[in-house]
């Protein structure tokens, strides 16, 4: 007689831990973090050969991802798994209310609907004789030859050219204005990076300030709003607030000013200071390659000389395109996106737990040797069509990807190209000597300590 022993159900092993990163036994990295985040994170990342590692932020477990398969992963295939971190959310929401950065869910895809048309290639074009006409303006004002910090010049000239993009007004003239957008960024900032990062409501001078700031901003913004509607229907599309206010949804209605409100102030806090990032690190490398510096300034010669960059000269300026790019490349303004999980699960085999912080580290992923050669080299010739076009899916990802890829990058793309062409045809840029330079990560990445350099107006 033969037996069979009853079947068993086949049990499954469980998903092992990710590679752990050793840290202190107390803090974990939370203090290599704190002091440097590019540099832990980088380096962290450096030593994840499959692009996947575990740490910990003082008790809070970690993950850092940098290569394509696991940032796809996280970012579009398992993105259901992840939602933005709680803290930016708590950071974001006092400015932004329920704008595009805080939303999630149907409200998130609702309002990507009706913006993004806004923001398409086809649309973005009629925006490029503002930026244009910005720049040289606030170019021609400089008293040069002079020493700046390209950095603050590049904040000064970008937060010109959003508030014309936005609301075809400057917010220049106004000093308290300028003072509360400022310094209501600076709250932010200091929110989203603080080790404590108190909610608004705990009623400390930073907060106290802080809520004023906010009010005074949401007030002029509102005052815009009024304004347009009492002008009538003609004043529409001059601007994104303007389309905005004229977009309808589906079911025919339109937005709330509320949600204008905070949409407008998310578009504002989300491309200002990363545009002006981009712009800083593109002039600094160019700064430091002039053997780049000539081939740009060539093409620029050759294609426009000396009358103004217009919109339709950018398919002829693709050099500066490349430049425009490599320098998002080594220096990406959103260098880590951050995320959390909201359940249990995997993450290229490992397990994840619930509550687990995920970074997607976008510095190190375009630092990856096996897809870019070299990776450190500053070499614009890795977007020339072809190249670029061979790049794996997700190797290159300045503006995120999936559900929350970021709506301007059209945008911010054609206002990069116009700013490295403008900047490089109106002014000589020298460095200044001895300076040293380094990425350091707030929410976006910027040059530290800033770069000092000597601007002369060309004749
Ligand atoms: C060089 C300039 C820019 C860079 C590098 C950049 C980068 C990014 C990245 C990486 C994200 C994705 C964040 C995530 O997945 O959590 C994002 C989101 C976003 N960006 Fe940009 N951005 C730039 C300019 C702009 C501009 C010009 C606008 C609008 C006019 C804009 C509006 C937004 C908004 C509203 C989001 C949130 C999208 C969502 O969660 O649905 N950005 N940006």
């Amino acid at each position: 007689m033969t037996t069979t022993s009853p079947s068993l159900p086949l049990e499954r092993a469980a998903p092992p831990a990710p590679p752990r990163a050793r840290g202190s036994l107390l803090l974990g990295h939370a203090r290599q973090i704190q002091r440097d985040t590019i540099t832990a994170l980088a380096g962290l990342s450096a030593k994840a050969p499959e692009g996947i590692v575990g740490f910990r932020i003082g008790p809070s477990p970690a993950i850092a991802v940098s290569t394509p398969d696991t940032v796809r992963e996280v970012l579009i295939e398992r993105a259901e798994d992840y939602a933005r971190g709680r803290r930016q959310t708590r950071a974001l929401t006092p400015l932004m209310g329920q704008g595009l950065l805080v939303s999630e869910g149907p409200v998130h895809a609702r309002q990507r609907r009706i913006i993004l048309p806004h923001l398409s290639p086809r649309q973005v074009p009629k925006y490029a004789d503002t930026v244009v006409a910005e720049a040289e303006r606030y170019i021609a004002e400089w008293k040069t030859p002079q020493e700046v910090d390209l950095v603050a010049e590049m904040n000064s000239m970008t937060m010109d050219i959003v508030t014309q993009l936005l609301f075809s007004s400057s917010s220049r003239d106004n000093q308290a204005l300028a003072r509360a957008i400022t310094e209501a960024f600076e709250w932010e900032m200091h929110a989203l990076t603080s080790v404590l990062g108190l909610p608004l409501w705990v009623p400390t001078a930073r907060n106290r300030r802080a809520r004023e700031n906010i009010a005074t901003i949401r007030a002029w913004i509102s005052r815009f709003i009024e304004e347009r509607r009492s002008a009538g229907p003609d004043t529409s599309s001059v601007d994104l607030l303007g389309d905005l206010m004229s977009t309808r949804y589906e079911d025919g209605s339109a937005m709330s000013d509320s949600l204008l409100l905070d949409e407008a102030l998310t578009a504002w806090g989300a491309s200002q200071e990363t545009s002006a990032d981009a712009q800083a690190w593109t002039l600094y490398l160019l700064g430091t390659h002039p053997d780049v510096r000539e081939r740009l300034h060539q093409e620029i010669e050759d294609t426009v000389g000396r009358r103004t960059v217009r919109h339709e000269d950018l398919a002829d300026l693709p050099y500066c395109m490349q430049v425009f790019k490599e320098a998002m490349r080594l220096f990406p303004p959103a260098s880590m996106i951050p995320r959390q999980a909201v359940r249990d699960t995997t993450l290229g085999g490992y397990a994840v737990k619930k509550g687990t912080m995920v970074f997607v580290n976008a510095y190190s992923l375009h630092r990856r040797p096996e897809v870019f050669e070299d990776p450190e080299a500053f070499d614009p010739g890795r977007f020339e069509r072809s190249r670029e076009r061979a790049l794996p899916k997700g190797a290159y990802l300045p503006f995120g990807t999936g559900g929350n890829v970021c709506p301007g990058s059209h945008l911010a793309l054609m206002e990069g190209h116009l700013l490295t062409a403008v900047l490089a045809q109106r002014l000589t840029v020298e460095l200044l000597p001895g300076q040293r330079i380094r990425p350091h990560l707030m929410v976006n990445l910027r040059p530290d300590p800033g770069v000092r350099a000597r601007v002369c107006l060309k004749d």
